[in-house]
């Protein structure tokens, strides 16, 4: 028996080529892949962190933002303690799509989910999309937010790290039953997590 006291699923969405794969590469691996292929469906990568003593294993799901994978992606929205939002800062196209992925959101995940909004590829000298307006984008949806490079390692360790420690806090205050791994909540239950409606610690 594996030894963890919590156990997450984390879910990552977001139009083709933002950097989710990087993002959880970086994270579960701490490398920057060359060359990444597009996703085919869903991946998944486990990692297992530390926060106040106690252990909490994320599992990772890396959804592909590709249109033709949506009917295969969405099934996995519905068990996500976090669902992630990705848009690249340096192409708009990615940010117009947020209200559309916000809608797959409200309708296939649990209402309850704690929702991210990353802004990836800060590294990046093409900005197109100022900090201030995924921000603001946030705010008015009830999400946290945080800026990323996967390439530069910035902010992603504290990006899973934050949530780890946001869910741990709320699994103790719910009681969440610990999750299984497959990909309904154990018992039946639908698991209910925090209220979505404040910022990331800075
Ligand atoms: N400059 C820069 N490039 C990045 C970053 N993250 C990802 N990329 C590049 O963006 C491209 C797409 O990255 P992926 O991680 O495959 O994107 P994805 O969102 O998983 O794409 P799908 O699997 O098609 O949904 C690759 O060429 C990466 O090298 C980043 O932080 N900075």
């Amino acid at each position: 028996m594996e030894d963890y006291k919590f156990l997450f699923k984390v879910v990552l969405v977001g139009n083709a080529g933002v950097g989710k794969t990087c993002l959880v590469r970086r994270f579960t691996q701490g490398l920057f892949p060359p060359g990444q292929g597009a996703t085919i469906g869903v991946d998944f990568m486990i990692k297992t962190v530390e926060v106040d003593g106690e252990k909490v294993k994320l599992q990772i799901w890396d959804t592909a933002g590709q249109e033709r994978f949506r009917s295969i992606t969405q099934s996995y929205y519905r068990s996500a303690h976090a669902l992630i939002l990705v848009y690249d800062i340096s192409c708009q196209p990615t940010f117009d799509c947020l209200p559309d992925w916000l809608r797959e959101i409200e309708e296939y995940a649990n209402n309850k989910v704690l929702r991210i909004l990353v802004g990836n590829k800060t590294d990046r000298e093409d900005r197109e999309i100022p900090r201030h307006i995924g921000e603001d984008f946030a705010q008015r949806h009830g999400m946290y937010f945080l800026e990323t490079s996967a390439k530069e390692a910035e902010n992603v360790e504290r990006l899973f790290m934050e949530i780890a420690v946001e869910l741990m806090e709320q699994a103790k205050c719910k009681e969440l039953p610990k999750y299984d791994g497959s990909l309904g909540p154990i018992n039946g239950k639908t698991t209910s997590v925090g209220d979505g409606s404040c910022c990331l610690r800075s």
